[in-house]
This record gives structure tokens, C-alpha cells and sequence, in this order.
């Protein structure tokens, strides 16, 4: 498990983490989410043991990084890309950070496999895509079989096929007990790889929670046409809609098309229409990202 309490990182000039408090559960693929310069990546770092909060702690399964008695096999983590020399081939790369961190090369193969780079594996890491750049970071993040993934913006620079890669890949991880935390400053980049939700703005936290509750309160506005619009509007309200018309149909803000559906039936009124907008998450995480 990830936590964080209290966290506050202060620059001279800014805050660029203050007072921030989140849990990133085992079992779960969990979004950092915030605009840029919203504190995600300072976070990150100070999470990695790479920058010292100003107060506060940064936890992995209860300790500060630093402070882990086998940090590079308990957590694995990508920060930025472009970090291997670009004329050593990826399977070199993965070879010298595998020396690095003591875990061995037997898993490079495999790992190649498991990103995808198997037919690239002897090509220079400078030829590379942004997406295949990717993949190596993950790669190598997994090198030493982490419980903890941390990435920073992975889905960054991967085309449909190479989200649904990701997305394979931290389910499978999270299913197997692994805790996963990944940031991004796109909620619909992420939304079909995430079980949870963690929304920043200037440092602060806006949302904590499941994906799904943050879909429930962004529920869309109804639109409902019946034979008798003005005892349909009387009878929203009654049931606590807000009511307004664009001239052809009701528009009803804060009642389910359950809800509706079931008044209107009551009321004896026959509806010819009920139809619910799909919740616009990204308006909506703006709106939180915004910190307003
Ligand atoms: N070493 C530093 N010295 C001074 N200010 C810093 C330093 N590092 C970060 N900041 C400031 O802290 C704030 C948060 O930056 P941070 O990089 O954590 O945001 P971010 O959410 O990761 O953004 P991005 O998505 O652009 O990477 C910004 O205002 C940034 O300018």
C-alpha cells in the first residue's frame, strides 16, 4: 500500500504539495490525477525517496522509501522517459539496469516479451517510438518482480493498442495482490485503466475514491417528453429534480431515469422519452483539477 499523510513540499516561492493525504490500496490500479505543475511528479518523488517533504510522510507499506530493506525489489517505478542511452539496444539497457539493481538478467527475455519489445529488443533505444520508450520504462520498473509500481505519465505517447497493452498489465499486477499508482494529466487517459481515482489541484486534494462514485456524481441530465409536461415538471420537483425545458422535451438535473420513470407513473402520465446524457467525467475532473 501506498499513503501518504500530511504531505507538504515547500519551494521558496510555491507549495508544490500541501497537505496532501491519499491511499494507494494493494489490489487496486489507482489514478494520480492533476493538471501540470497540479504537484503530481514532486509527490511522486518524494513517495521514491528523491526529494524530502517539507513536513509530512510519503509511506510504502507503512515506511518512507528510504527506509525499506530491499527498496528496488519492494518498488518499481518509471519517472521520466529517454533515461537509457540512446545508442544501447533496449535488451542492453535492460541488461545494465538489471547489474544495477542487483536482480539479474535472467528475467530481461521475458520482460522483452511482456512489453512487447521482443522483435525491437536489438534495435538502439534512440530509433525508438515514444511508445516503445514506454514499454522499455515499464520493463524496467519490473525488473526486480516490485510489489509497488509507481509510473509517472506511462500511458503518455502509447497509440489504442499499446493503452490496452498497459491495461493488461496493471490489472494482471493488481490482481495478483500488487499495489499500482499511476499519474497522469488526462482523466479519459486513464479511465479505462483505473479501479481509483486520486484528483489534485496546486498541491491540494480535490477527489479520493473509486472511479465509479466519481461517474455516479457526475449523472447525467435527463431529458423526458410525456403528455403532460406541466404536471411531469410539478411532479419532478416533488421528487427533488430540478426542472427547466429547451422548448421540445423537460430537462430534469439531480433524479435518476429510475426515479423519473417511476413519479411520471405514479402521476398516471405516459412518457414518450427518457433518455439520460452520458456523464462528462473529463468536464467534470477539469472542474476539480481546476481547484476552484
Ligand atoms: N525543484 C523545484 N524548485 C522549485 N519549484 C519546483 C521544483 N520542482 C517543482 N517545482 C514547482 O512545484 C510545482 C509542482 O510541480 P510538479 O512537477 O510536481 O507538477 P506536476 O503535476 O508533476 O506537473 P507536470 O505534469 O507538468 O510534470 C510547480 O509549480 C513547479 O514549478
Amino acid at each position: 500500500m501506498i499513503e501518504t499523510d500530511e504531505l507538504t513540499k515547500a519551494y521558496r516561492k510555491v507549495r508544490a504539495v500541501d497537505g496532501l493525504s491519499f491511499a494507494a490500496q494493494a489490489g487496486r490500479v489507482t489514478g494520480f490525477l492533476g493538471l501540470n505543475g497540479s504537484g503530481k511528479t514532486t509527490t511522486l518523488r518524494m513517495l521514491l525517496g528523491l526529494t524530502r517533504p517539507t513536513s509530512g510522510a510519503a509511506l510504502i507499506d507503512g515506511k518512507p522509501f528510504t527506509e525499506l530493506s530491499n527498496p528496488l525489489r519492494k518498488v518499481g517505478a518509471v519517472l521520466e522517459q529517454g533515461i537509457s542511452h540512446p545508442g544501447q539496444s533496449g535488451r542492453a539497457h535492460l541488461v545494465a539496469q538489471a547489474m544495477l539493481a542487483g536482480t539479474g538478467k535472467d528475467r530481461v527475455d521475458l520482460l522483452l516479451d511482456q512489453v512487447g519489445l521482443t522483435d525491437a529488443a536489438h534495435q538502439r533505444t534512440g530509433d525508438y517510438s515514444l511508445g516503445m520508450r514506454q514499454r522499455l520504462a515499464v520493463a524496467t520498473a519490473l525488473l526486480g518482480e516490485p510489489e509497488v509500481l509507481i509510473l509517472d505519465e506511462p500511458a503518455n505517447g502509447l497509440d489504442p493498442e499499446g493503452i490496452a497493452w498497459l491495461r493488461g498489465l496493471l490489472r494482471a499486477h493488481a490482481e495478483a495482490g500488487g499495489t499500482v499508482l499511476i499519474s497522469s494529466h488526462l482523466l479519459a487517459e486513464l479511465a479505462q485503466l483505473i479501479d481509483d481515482a486520486v484528483i489534485i489541484a496546486h498541491g491540494k486534494l480535490r477527489y479520493s475514491g473509486p472511479l465509479d462514485d466519481l461517474y455516479g456524481s457526475a449523472a447525467g441530465r435527463l431529458r423526458v417528453r410525456g403528455r403532460d409536461p406541466q404536471v411531469l415538471w410539478r411532479v419532478f420537483e416533488e421528487a427533488g429534480g430540478k426542472v427547466g425545458t429547451d422548448g421540445a422535451a423537460l430537462e430534469v438535473d439531480g433524479l435518476s431515469a429510475e426515479d423519473a420513470g417511476e413519479a411520471a407513473f405514479a402521476a398516471g402520465v405516459p412518457i414518450y422519452e427518457l433518455s439520460a446524457d452520458v456523464p462528462n467525467l473529463e468536464l467534470l475532473f477539469l472542474e476539480l483539477a481546476a481547484g476552484r
